[in-house]
């Protein structure tokens, strides 16, 4: 196991160079696999509603194109830069590939904290960054949908200023848009739904009762929420959650759709909530449960404090929560990873329904989405695991065996490389 430095993109590198090793491929290969064929920073000037002119900076990078376009969400964050969008670009392209759809890797975003912007400075922002991007987006080329602070009005926007450009209508341009606009049925909860389906192909795995099992989960946003409401239902006691202000822990379980219902209602945090003791978000991920479920942000389990991680099971919801560094610790530990090109891969597999939708121009309907789903999840689960049990490795190390191999044989094939 090689070992990085802790970012995202060290992160990405690390895991990259691991499949690489295991499959063999050549220093050329490697080098076409870890450089992003295309990576573009644009300024963003936004007028604020005061009249003031601030100029922020977005990013669009193509990781790798050679199994059909960019896919990959858009985050709008204070702390995003290049080499995180570079990383979550490169985790798309082994995640559409793990996944089974034609698609290459992409990912983009602004360095802005979007609770800051009214509504109108958000929708002015997000059209002048889409203006950016059209000569680089659509729906053959790449397909933005929503990620960190971004949601189905940003991926609406989108598609209304790239249409505005080409002067028709283009559905798929974007994913996870409202249903009304060429949105589909299931794509709201699919990350979710698919994260829980791999927290209870696990448990199957290691031979756990669902019933019997308590669940965290950090982040209380389209993944997290969902996901904890779908592990509640499904019969696992989910004890904490949290959001950037916070977590809260009631060792007797919370009731996820209750919470929901409490934030929609207008509360800004789930902090305070009744009946809940609060924690911080460090306690949070070393709390004494069955199953860990990251949901926020990468790099929260590092080298600091991977030794408190309890959770004999941790489901990446979030993408690159752990740095190479505390996997490698994990994996020594025979803690079981589900990884986040696995977990999260739920949300981008309906993406794919959707664009496939948009293309046909007819839709369909929500159980067969969730049936389609399920059969994705649990082909890609199957072919990990095998890998994993088979060849001794890591499920980390077997997600990114199975999607850098699919990019290297696609580049072989095409000729790209001899
Ligand atoms: N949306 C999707 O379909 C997919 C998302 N993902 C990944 O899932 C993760 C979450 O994305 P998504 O749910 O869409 O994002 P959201 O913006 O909807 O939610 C993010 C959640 O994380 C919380 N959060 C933000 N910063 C921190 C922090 N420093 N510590 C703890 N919590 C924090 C937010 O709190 P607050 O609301 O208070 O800011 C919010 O509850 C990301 O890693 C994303 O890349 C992966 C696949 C698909
Ligand atoms: O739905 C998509 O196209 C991409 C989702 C995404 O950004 C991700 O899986 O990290």
């Amino acid at each position: 196991m090689i070992l990085g430095s802790g970012s995202a993109w060290d992160t990405a590198c690390v895991q990259l160079a691991n499949a690489a090793r295991h499959l063999g491929l050549d220093d050329g290969m490697h080098d076409l696999l870890r450089t992003p064929r295309r990576a573009i920073t644009v300024s963003v000037p936004l007028q604020r509603d005061d009249g003031q002119l601030t100029v922020l900076t977005g990013y669009r990078v193509q990781h790798n194109l050679a199994r059909g376009p960019g896919k990959g969400g858009i985050r709008f964050h204070p702390t995003t830069d290049l080499d995180e969008v570079k990383a979550l670009a490169m985790w798309m392209t082994w995640k559409c590939a793990l996944m089974g759809i034609p698609y290459g890797g992409a990912k983009g975003g602004i360095a802005v904290e979007p609770a800051m912007l009214s509504l109108p400075e958000r929708e002015r922002l997000t059209r002048r960054y889409a203006a950016e991007l059209v000569p680089l987006i659509g729906p053959e080329k790449d397909i933005p949908a929503p990620d960190v602070g971004t949601d189905e009005q940003t991926m609406a926007w989108i598609m209304d200023t790239y249409s505005a450009h080409t002067g028709y209508t283009t559905t798929g341009v974007v994913t996870g848009k409202p249903l009304s606009i060429g949105g589909s049925a299931g794509r709201a909860g699919a990350t979710s739904l698919g994260v829980q389906l791999s927290v209870f192909a696990a448990l199957r795995e290691t031979g756990r009762d669902p019933h019997a099992m308590t669940i965290a989960v950090q982040g209380f946003g389209k993944v997290g929420a969902l996901a904890a409401q779908y592990l509640h239902d499904a019969g696992c006691t989910v004890v904490a959650v949290s959001d950037v202000k916070g977590g809260i822990y009631n060792p007797q379980g919370l009731n996820p759709a209750a919470l929901i219902r409490h934030l929609a209602g207008g509360a800004e945090t789930v902090v305070g909530y009744p009946g809940t003791d609060t924690i911080t978000n460090d306690e949070l991920l070393e709390l004494d449960v069955d199953v860990l479920v990251p949901a926020a942000l990468e790099g929260v389990i590092t080298v600091e404090n991977v030794d408190r991680v309890r959770a004999p099971i941790i489901v990446e919801g979030a993408n690159g929560p752990v740095t190479a560094e505390a996997d490698q610790v994990l994996d020594d530990r025979g803690v079981l990873v589900v990884p986040d090109i696995l977990a999260n891969g739920g949300g981008v597999a309906v993406s794919y329904f959707e664009w496939v939708q948009d293309i046909q121009a007819y839709f369909w309907s929500e159980d067969e989405v969730s049936d389609r789903l399920r059969a994705l999840m649990d082909r890609a689960y199957r072919e990990v695991s095998l890998l994993a049990t088979t060849q001794k490795i890591s499920m980390r190390n077997a997600a990114h065996v199975i999607g850098v191999g699919r990019v290297a044989d696609a580049h072989r094939t095409r000729g790209l490389y001899p």
